[in-house]
């Protein structure tokens, strides 16, 4: 996936990205702001900014190319197969609707023999579902009526009003205060027995309690992934090793907290091997010049680093 800069100059915002969500599985997909989650989310619905084009690879939803699909096809989907909850819910709500309007318009498009007082009726139920006091007042109010933490519960009731097969949340709770934030993640847990769900985020810990498991992103790459459990217990890339050195814990109290040493790079600047490899405190002369490639280390364990790409692992099966 890529864009034109003022001068006509291609740039590739995204590169070999490969991963799966099988059904009923919650993915968490990690990495520093600007490694290129957002844009990996948006164009699963391919909602991509103006300018920003993907030229190559395939998505595939049951076995079916988004890509090829049209117009038509794309709305058919959004919302009733795979619906997005995104981090402003201020934004993405329509301050001139009310909120059971706008809860439940999708059901209308998507289900057009539907009752109003039908509709109605789903849409109370989701806002009851999603923790909303008092949904039939609540339902005839404005956005502006609601406190933050209550907005991104519409958010998250308007996302699954129509059952989705995959839910995709980008960053869901980083606009709430901490307490609210515990809260929506007890909700998005429920909501992960029902489907599949795709979890963007920049916190480790949210991910270890709701993802089964992990894609580890850096400057538009995926750098690792696989099972939670053996991607937390056994990091392999230097990146993720540094990530989770970064949490911090009780034990890390008083003493001085670890940070990767410099920043994401911006497309313009990606190294032509590694893109980790200014950052890694483990690269040598092998990580310059020519990119790694994800390789198997475990079950569902891959890794893209040159430590393991000629040694230890196997080239990933694409
Ligand atoms: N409209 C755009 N046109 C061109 N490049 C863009 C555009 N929006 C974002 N980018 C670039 O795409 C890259 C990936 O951005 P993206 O928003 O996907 O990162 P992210 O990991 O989701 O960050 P954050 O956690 O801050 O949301 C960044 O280098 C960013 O500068």
């Amino acid at each position: 996936m890529g864009f034109k800069d003022e001068s006509g100059n291609e740039f590739n915002l995204l590169d070999d990205i490969s991963f799966e969500i099988k059904e009923g599985v919650a993915l968490g997909v990690v990495g520093e702001s600007g490694c290129g989650k957002s844009m990996t989310s948006l164009s699963v619905l391919k909602l991509l900014p103006s300018g920003v084009t993907i030229q190559g690879g395939d998505i595939l939803y049951k076995g079916d190319s988004i890509l090829d699909m049209n117009q038509e096809q794309m709305e058919d989907i959004r919302g009733k197969d795979i619906s997005m909850i995104f981090q402003e819910p201020m934004t993405a709500l329509n301050p001139v609707h009310t909120i059971g309007f706008q809860v439940g318009e999708a059901l209308k498009v998507h289900f057009p023999g539907m009752k109003n007082s039908e509709i109605k009726a789903n849409v109370l139920e989701q806002l009851e579902l999603v923790g909303i006091p008092n949904p039939e007042t609540r339902y005839y109010q404005y956005p502006h009526q609601f406190s933050g933490g209550m907005r991104q519960r519409v958010m998250i009731a308007m996302a699954l009003i129509c059952n989705p097969k995959l839910l995709i949340a980008d960053e869901p709770t980083t606009a709430l205060d901490v307490t609210i934030q515990a809260q929506v993640l007890e909700l998005m847990k429920n909501i992960k027995q029902k489907g599949s769900m795709m979890l963007v985020t920049h916190n480790l810990g949210v991910v270890s309690e709701l993802c089964d498991e992990i894609v580890v992103m850096y400057a538009g790459c995926v750098v690792e992934r696989g099972n939670i459990g053996e991607v937390f217990e056994n990091p392999k890339h230097p990146y993720t090793k540094g990530l989770m050195a970064a949490v911090p814990s009780l034990d890390s109290k008083g003493k001085e907290l670890y940070t990767i040493p410099g920043i994401v790079p911006t497309v313009k600047n990606f190294e032509k091997g590694c893109r980790f490899s200014p950052r890694c405190e483990e690269s040598s002369e092998a990580c310059k010049g020519i990119k790694p490639e994800l390789t198997r280390v475990g079950d569902n364990h891959f890794v893209e680093c040159w430590k393991y790409n000629n040694s230890e692992g196997s080239p990933c099966q694409k």
